[in-house]
C-alpha cells in the first residue's frame, strides 16, 4: 500500500515556508519536534505537535461549525489546498457527510460561484487566446501525472454553461479518484479548457476570472482540442485522460475521434453508462426479472441519455437478444419526443436508438409525428425509466401513476444532477406509486419512510465507475479504454448489490465501503484490460498486487 510521503523525499527540495505550503508534503501541526529542527520549521508552527487522527478532530469541529453547503465546501477545498493528508483522511472518515460537499449536489453551486469563492489556483487553465502556448503550460506542471480531468465548462452538471467555473468538476471528480480510488494526489491534474461562455450572466458579472468572450465554436474549437490532445500526448503519453461536462455534441465527436489515439474516455458518456445498466441490472435480478425481457424508457438523448442506452443494448445483445430486437425494447426520448425512424433530424448515433414503425403498430397515437413522453409510457408499458434531461419535475405524477399500472415494481432512476434537477423527487415517486417504485437517483437524497418502510435510496452516479476505472487502468498499465472495461465495470458493480441478498435494502453499497467495491470494479476492469490486449497479460494475484501497490492512504 501506498501511504503517505517520506519526510526524505523532500528535504532536498522544501524547507521552511515553502515546505507548509506546499499541500502534498505539509503535515501541519503533525511535523515530529525532529522534522521541525530537520526541515527549518522551527518557531513556524504551535509547540503542540499533533497525531493525524487529533488534527482530524478538530478539523471535523470547524466544519461542523459551518452553517451553509458553500462556506462547507471553501472550508474543504482550503484545507485541499493546504494539506492533502489532513484533507483525505476527514473526507474518508465522513464520507457520506461530505461527499455531498465537495462532489454532487455543493460542487454545482461552487462552479456557479466560482468567481466569487476563488482562493488560489490548482491544476491549470488553458484559455483560447494562450493556445499556441500548451507545451509551456504543460511544462510548468513538474511531476509526473497518471490521470487528467479535463472540460471545457460548457454543460457543468444540469446547470449548463459556466465557463471557467467549470474548474470545480474536474478538481471534484479527481478528489474522488483519490477518495474512492486510492489514487494518489499528486498523481492527478484537473484541468479547464476555457474557451469563453455564452452565459450572459457570467459575462455580466465584473468579479468573473475567465476569458470574457462568447464560445469558441466550430472549425477553430475542434483546432483547438486537437492543439490540447497533442500537448498532452507530448508532456504525458501514458496517462490517462477523461472528458467530463462537454455539450453531448462536442462529447461524443471528441471520444469518437481520440478513443484509439491515447487512453481516454468520456465519463459522461461512459462512466453513466455502466453505472446505471449495473445498477438496473441489480433492481432487476433483485424484483426477479431479466433485462432482456425489459422496456426501457429514457427521457434525454443527450451524453447521458445515449451511452446508458447503446451499453444496455449491448448488454441484452450479448445476453442472445439480435441488434433488432434489442433495440426494440428502448424508447428514447429527446425534446422533439420520441427517436424513430420517421423522423429526419436524427444524426446516425441517435438512429441507432430509434424505433421502427413495426413496433409502434396499435399505438394509440399519431406515430408518424411528435410522440410524446405520456404518448411513450402510456403504449410501451415500460418496466424501467431512466431521466437524463436536466429538467427538474420531469417526471410528473400522472406519468409515473400510469406507470405503476402496468408494472409491479416500477424501476425508476432520476439521474440529473444536481439535486435541484432531479427529474422527481423519490418521496414523490413512493407516494405516486404507493411505495412500489425502485429508485436511484443522480444525487444522494435521505431514506424515505412510506407506510412504515424504510425505502433506502441508491446514488446511481458514475462516481461508483471512474475512480475504479482509474484503479484499474493504473493497475494493469492498459494502454486504451475499451467499452468492455465498462461492461466488465457495469457486472463487477451489480455484484456489490446489498439488494441482490435483501430487496429492502439500497440497490447500491454504502460509500462507506467504496474503496472495497473500488478494488473489486478495479479487478475487473484490468482483467477486461488484458482480455481486450490493451493491457500486457498478468496474473489475477498480480493485478491483486498491483491494485494495492497502486492504492493511496492518507497517513503521514
Ligand atoms: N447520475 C450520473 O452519474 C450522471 C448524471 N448526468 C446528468 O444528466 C443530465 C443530462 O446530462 P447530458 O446527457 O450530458 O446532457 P445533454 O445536454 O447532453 O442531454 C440532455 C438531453 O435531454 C433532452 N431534454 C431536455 N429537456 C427535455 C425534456 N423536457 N423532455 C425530453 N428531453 C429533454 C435534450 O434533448 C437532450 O437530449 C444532467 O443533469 C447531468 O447532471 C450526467 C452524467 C452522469
Ligand atoms: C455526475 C456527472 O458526471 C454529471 O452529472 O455530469
Ligand atoms: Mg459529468
Amino acid at each position: 500500500m501506498n501511504s503517505g510521503r517520506s519526510t526524505e523525499e523532500f528535504t532536498i527540495e522544501k524547507r521552511g515556508v515553502l515546505l507548509i505550503e506546499d499541500p502534498l508534503l505539509n503535515k501541519g501541526t503533525a511535523f515530529t519536534q525532529e522534522e521541525r529542527v530537520k526541515h527549518g520549521l522551527l518557531g513556524l508552527l504551535p509547540p503542540h505537535v499533533d497525531t493525524l487522527e487529533e488534527q482530524e478532530e478538530r478539523a471535523y469541529e470547524a466544519f461542523c461549525d459551518f452553517h451553509t453547503d458553500i462556506d462547507k465546501h471553501i472550508f474543504l477545498r482550503q484545507l485541499q489546498d493546504e494539506n492533502e493528508t489532513l484533507f483525505y483522511r476527514l473526507l474518508l472518515e465522513h464520507i457520506t457527510e461530505m461527499m455531498p460537499i465537495v462532489y454532487t449536489p455543493v460542487v454545482g453551486l461552487a462552479c456557479q460561484r466560482f468567481s466569487h469563492i476563488y482562493r488560489r489556483p490548482r491544476g491549470i487553465f488553458i484559455s483560447y487566446p494562450e493556445r499556441d502556448s500548451m507545451d509551456a503550460i504543460f511544462e510548468n506542471i513538474e511531476h509526473d501525472v497518471d490521470v487528467i480531468v479535463v472540460t471545457d465548462g460548457e454543460r457543468i452538471l444540469g446547470l449548463g454553461d459556466q465557463g471557467v467555473g467549470g474548474m470545480g468538476i474536474p478538481i471534484g471528480k479527481l478528489s474522488l479518484y483519490t477518495l474512492c480510488g486510492g489514487v494518489d494526489p499528486a498523481k492527478t491534474l484537473p484541468i479547464v479548457l476555457d474557451l469563453g461562455t455564452n452565459n450572459q450572466e457570467r459575462l455580466d458579472d465584473p468579479r468573473y476570472i475567465g476569458w470574457r468572450e462568447n464560445r469558441i465554436k466550430g472549425a477553430e474549437y475542434d483546432a483547438f482540442i486537437e492543439q490540447f490532445v497533442t500537448a498532452v500526448k507530448k508532456r504525458f503519453p501514458h496517462v490517462l485522460l477523461q472528458w467530463e461536462d462537454f455539450a453531448s455534441v462536442d462529447a461524443e465527436r471528441i471520444i469518437d475521434k481520440y478513443r484509439d489515439d491515447l487512453c481516454t474516455f468520456n465519463d459522461d458518456i461512459q462512466g453513466t453508462a455502466a453505472v446505471t445498466t449495473g445498477t438496473i441490472l441489480a433492481a432487476i435480478t433483485a424484483a426477479g426479472g431479466k433485462l432482456v425481457d425489459q422496456n426501457i424508457v429514457m427521457l434525454g438523448a443527450g451524453s447521458a441519455g445515449v451511452g446508458i442506452c447503446l451499453q444496455l443494448k449491448q448488454a441484452m445483445i450479448d445476453n442472445g437478444h439480435s441488434e433488432a430486437e434489442a433495440r426494440s425494447h428502448f424508447y428514447v426520448i429527446d425534446r422533439d419526443g420520441l427517436l424513430h425512424s420517421g423522423r429526419t433530424d436524427l444524426d446516425p448515433l441517435h438512429q441507432k436508438l430509434a424505433q421502427s414503425p413495426e413496433n409502434l403498430k396499435g399505438w394509440d397515437c399519431d406515430v408518424t409525428g411528435t410522440i410524446s413522453f405520456a404518448d411513450v409510457v402510456r403504449n410501451s408499458k415500460p418496466g424501467v425509466l431512466v431521466g437524463a434531461t436536466g429538467q427538474a419535475g420531469a417526471f410528473t405524477e400522472e406519468i409515473i401513476r400510469e406507470m405503476a399500472k402496468h408494472t409491479n415494481r416500477p424501476v425508476i432512476f432520476p439521474l440529473s444532477n444536481p439535486t435541484s434537477r432531479a427529474e422527481a423527487i423519490p418521496s414523490d415517486l413512493l407516494k405516486w406509486t404507493d411505495g412500489k417504485a425502485v429508485i436511484a437517483t443522480g444525487s444522494p437524497f435521505d431514506p424515505v419512510e412510506y407506510n412504515g418502510v424504510t425505502h433506502y435510496i441508491a446514488q446511481c452516479n458514475n462516481s461508483y465507475i471512474f475512480p475504479a476505472m482509474g484503479l484499474g487502468i493504473l493497475a494493469s498499465r492498459a494502454r486504451r479504454v475499451t467499452d468492455s472495461m465498462f461492461m466488465a465495470a457495469a457486472f463487477a458493480l451489480k455484484e456489490t448489490s446489498p439488494a441482490l441478498k435483501d430487496p429492502a435494502a439500497s440497490l447500491l453499497p454504502s460509500l462507506t465501503t467504496i474503496r472495497e467495491v473500488g478494488r473489486k470494479i478495479a479487478r475487473a476492469v484490468a482483467a477486461a484490460a488484458i482480455e481486450a490486449g490493451v493491457a500486457d497479460s498478468i496474473t489475477e494475484e498480480e493485478i491483486d498486487q498491483r491494485i494495492e501497490e497502486t492504492m493511496w492512504t492518507p497517513e503521514y
